[in-house]
This record gives structure tokens, C-alpha cells and sequence, in this order.
């Protein structure tokens, strides 16, 4: 099957890590490989249908049916959007990744954003990474604390994943939370470190999900202390578009 399921698609600033304030256009593709507490975001693997803005950046969403084909959602994309006007595109969801097939035929249609492609993924399949970092521009990919997410943390799929990434512009993300321990911090930094020290890190401090709490600001502090100590780029950057009552 050609087709793939989608959640939305919005044009909107970027409102995490480093990037934050690019305006991007967000292909939210559907389902997830992994369990994290706090997300903030559906993980149904085959909703019926999809949104996506009848006039980009008004929320006048029309409701479409899934799936959809590649090349078919690239024309609607296109004839839509003015993507010279946005910095890049963002593929997310869900977990982008489990949709490869689909996005060697989409990319290729979407290409006119001055910065390409962005992938946002959850950094634990990196021989689906392998199989199209050659279409990705920026990766921004997460390290998933057990302490914030429930679930046991891959370290080594997570390793083998930014081996992958660092051929392209990369930077890891991590949600912090009041249980995150400093020594899954130090394990972050340290797996950093060992593939490229220059390798950005951002402490994303969780927006209080699922019983998973915010951490305060002194233990914030600590936490970046902890990275600082390892790597050369450690910023503190929380969910911003929430801040601005962007999407
Ligand atoms: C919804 S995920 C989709 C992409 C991919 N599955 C991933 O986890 O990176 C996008 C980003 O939102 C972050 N996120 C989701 N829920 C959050 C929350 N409650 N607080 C802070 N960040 C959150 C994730 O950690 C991830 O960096
Ligand atoms: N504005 C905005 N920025 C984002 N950065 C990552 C997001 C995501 O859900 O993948 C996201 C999102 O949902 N909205
Ligand atoms: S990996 Fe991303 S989409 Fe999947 S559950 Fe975690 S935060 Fe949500
Ligand atoms: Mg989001």
C-alpha cells in the first residue's frame, strides 16, 4: 500500500528546541512505535480521516478521508502553501519514521522551503533513519528518558540513530521532568559526546501530562549543570508554541 494515514497538516511556527519561531509547515503523520506518559499528541494508527487548513495559518480546518497517496498529498501541499515562505517542512506525528515508503515518493514534491526537510522523531529506528536520511535536511531527534516517558530507554538503538543523524544537521532533544534522575543525563551526554561533542542538547522540561510533573527550577538548573559538564551546547528551551497559542 502506496497510501499512508495522516493526522494534520498546519502551517505554524516551530515552537521547540532550536528552531523555535521558523515558520514550518507540519505534516502530522499517524501512529507511534513507542509509549511515552506525558505525550501530547494521538497515537491512533489509522484515524478515518485528517485535517488540514482550508486557508494556511486561519484554523478553518476541513476534514479529509485517509489514506492518502504521496504524490497527491505533495499537489495539495504545494497548491496550498507557499513554501518558499516557510523555513522548512516538519514531518511528525506520531512517529514519522514507521512511514518511510511514503516519504521517499512525498519528499521529493515538497521541496520548494528554504531550509528542506525536518524530521522530528522519537530516535529509536535508525535502519528506518538509514533509509531516508539522504531526503532529510535537519533531524531533531529525542532521547526518551525512562524517568519521563514509562518506558525503558534504547540506548543503543538510540546510539546507532545519531550515528545516522550526524550526516545531517542534527540536534537531540530531551524531555526533563521532576523525576528525571542526573544520571540519565549523563548517559545522554555521554552518547553524545561520543559521536560529536559539537552535537547541540536540548533540555525540553515536560508540560505536565499524564501525572508526569514539571521540573522545578532549581532542579533545571542542575540538570543542565550535568550536561554542561559533558557537552559544549546545552540549552534550556520549553514548548513555546503553547506559550504563544500557536498550534
Ligand atoms: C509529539 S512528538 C512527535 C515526534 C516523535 N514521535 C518524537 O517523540 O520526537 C514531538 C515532540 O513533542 C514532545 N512532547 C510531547 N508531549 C510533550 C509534553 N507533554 N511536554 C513536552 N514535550 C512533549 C516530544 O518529546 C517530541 O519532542
Ligand atoms: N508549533 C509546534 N511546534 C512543534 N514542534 C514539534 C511539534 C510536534 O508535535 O512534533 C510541534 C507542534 O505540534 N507545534
Ligand atoms: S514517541 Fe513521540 S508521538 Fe510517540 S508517544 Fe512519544 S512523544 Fe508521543
Ligand atoms: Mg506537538
Amino acid at each position: 500500500m502506496s497510501g499512508a494515514y495522516l493526522q494534520e497538516i498546519f502551517s505554524s511556527v516551530q515552537g521547540e528546541g532550536p528552531f523555535v519561531g521558523c515558520r514550518q509547515v507540519f505534516i502530522r503523520l499517524a501512529g507511534c512505535n513507542w509509549t511515552c506518559t506525558y505525550c501530547d499528541t494521538p497515537t491512533d494508527p489509522a484515524p478515518k480521516t485528517w485535517v488540514m487548513e482550508k486557508t494556511p495559518g486561519c484554523r478553518n480546518f476541513m476534514t479529509l478521508a485517509n489514506p492518502v497517496e504521496p504524490v497527491e498529498l505533495a499537489e495539495m501541499i504545494t497548491s496550498h502553501y507557499d513554501l518558499t515562505l516557510h523555513h522548512s517542512v516538519s514531518l511528525t506525528g506520531g512517529e514519522p519514521l514507521l512511514h518511510t515508503q511514503f516519504l521517499k515518493k512525498l519528499i521529493p514534491g515538497i521541496c520548494g522551503t528554504r531550509a528542506g526537510i525536518f524530521l522530528e522523531t522519537n530516535g529509536t529506528l535508525p535502519d528506518k533513519l538509514s533509509s531516508v536520511i539522504d531526503w532529510v535536511d535537519i533531524v531533531s531527534m529525542d532521547v526518551k528518558l525512562e524517568s519521563s516517558t514509562g518506558t525503558k530507554t534504547p540506548w543503543d538503538a538510540h546510539k546507532r540513530f545519531l550515528t545516522v543523524a550526524a550526516r545531517k544537521k542534527v540536534y537531540v532533544k530531551v524531555v526533563v521532568s521532576a523525576s528525571t534522575k542526573e544520571a540519565e543525563i549523563e548517559q545522554t551526554g555521554k552518547l553524545i559526546y561520543s559521536i560529536d561533542p559539537e552535537i547541540e542538547l536540548i533540555l525540553q522540561p515536560v508540560t505536565a501530562r499524564g501525572g508526569i510533573v514539571t521540573p522545578s527550577v532549581d532542579r533545571v538548573l542542575r540538570l543542565q549543570e550535568r550536561a554542561l559538564k559533558i557537552l559544549q551546547n546545552v540549552r534550556v528551551i520549553p514548548q513555546t508554541h503553547l506559550m504563544m497559542g500557536q498550534l
